[in-house]
């Protein structure tokens, strides 16, 4: 099954195209990847999925349900949650606290002590337990897009989109957040994500999009794109491999 569906999306910026006429579809249950260069759209096209941008045309359908037009907080509601490629604190809460948020919407834990369980449970997951009762805003860089991580799994969303996760973490954090992902999929939930450190994005993966100046280069398993000299050439000059 289809949970999201994207046909003939197109934005620009002036006379900048920042996506054109993109289509691709990511099966439920799938962690499914967006790459390429600096620039190609990636951030662009998680902006427009998640209604921060008004598209200029298109469509994306989440389990049948058009999402364009709507508003960011309206889309979370029908089940999306996103990362940031910058992560910010919640200024004046705990990073326990920052975590509770999520898990105190409707239909999620039942009173505060359900939810301060759960977002201890989590910020152990994510190696973070000793930073609990911190203010948000003493988090480093690293500690901080792990509790920004956190945030959107904690919603439990049915679409994950997560924009450079692994970006400033260091090799146990990654792994942390990587058996996160599994554990979704594990659990028939669907994880859409930007990142740059392939090496350890590609055994993760199921499928892989690859834009390049807002269009899509190429699409497939994490061998075909490896394998793909066109991708390759895309990346030379900023990497040179992609395994
Ligand atoms: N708000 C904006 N106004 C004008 N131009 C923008 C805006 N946002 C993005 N762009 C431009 O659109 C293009 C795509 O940018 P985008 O951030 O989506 O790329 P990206 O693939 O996420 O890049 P990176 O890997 O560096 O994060 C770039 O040329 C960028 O300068």
């Amino acid at each position: 099954m289809k949970l999201l569906v994207v046909s003939g999306l197109s934005k620009h910026f002036g006379g900048l195209c920042a996506v054109r006429d993109l289509g691709f579809e990511v099966a439920a249950g799938s962690i499914h990847a967006i790459i390429g260069p600096n620039g190609a759209g990636k951030t662009s096209l998680f902006n427009l999925l998640t209604g921060f941008l008004p598209a200029d045309s298109g469509s994306v359908r989440l389990a049948g349900t058009e999402l364009l037009g709507r508003r960011p907080h309206a889309i979370a509601r029908l089940g999306l949650a996103r990362s940031f490629q910058l992560a910010r604190p919640f200024v004046g809460l705990t990073a326990l606290e920052s975590l509770m948020l999520p898990l105190g919407l409707p239909g999620r834990c039942a009173g505060v002590a359900q939810q301060r369980a759960r977002a201890g449970e989590w910020l152990d997951t994510l190696g973070l337990s000793h930073k609990a009762d911190a203010p948000s805003e003493s988090l480093n860089q690293g500690e901080l897009r792990l509790l920004d991580i956190g945030r959107a799994l904690a919603a439990a969303p049915r679409l994950l989109l997560l924009d450079e996760p692994f970006s400033g973490l260091g090799a146990q954090a990654v792994r942390r957040v990587a058996q996160c992902l599994r554990d979704r999929r594990e659990a028939g939930h669907t994880t859409l994500i930007i990142e740059h450190r392939l090496r350890e994005l590609m055994p993760l993966i199921d499928r892989a999009l690859v834009l390049n100046f807002g269009a899509r280069l190429a699409e497939g398993t994490p061998q075909a794109i490896a394998a793909n000299l066109q991708v390759i050439e895309a990346y030379l000059g900023r990497q040179g491999t992609l395994a």
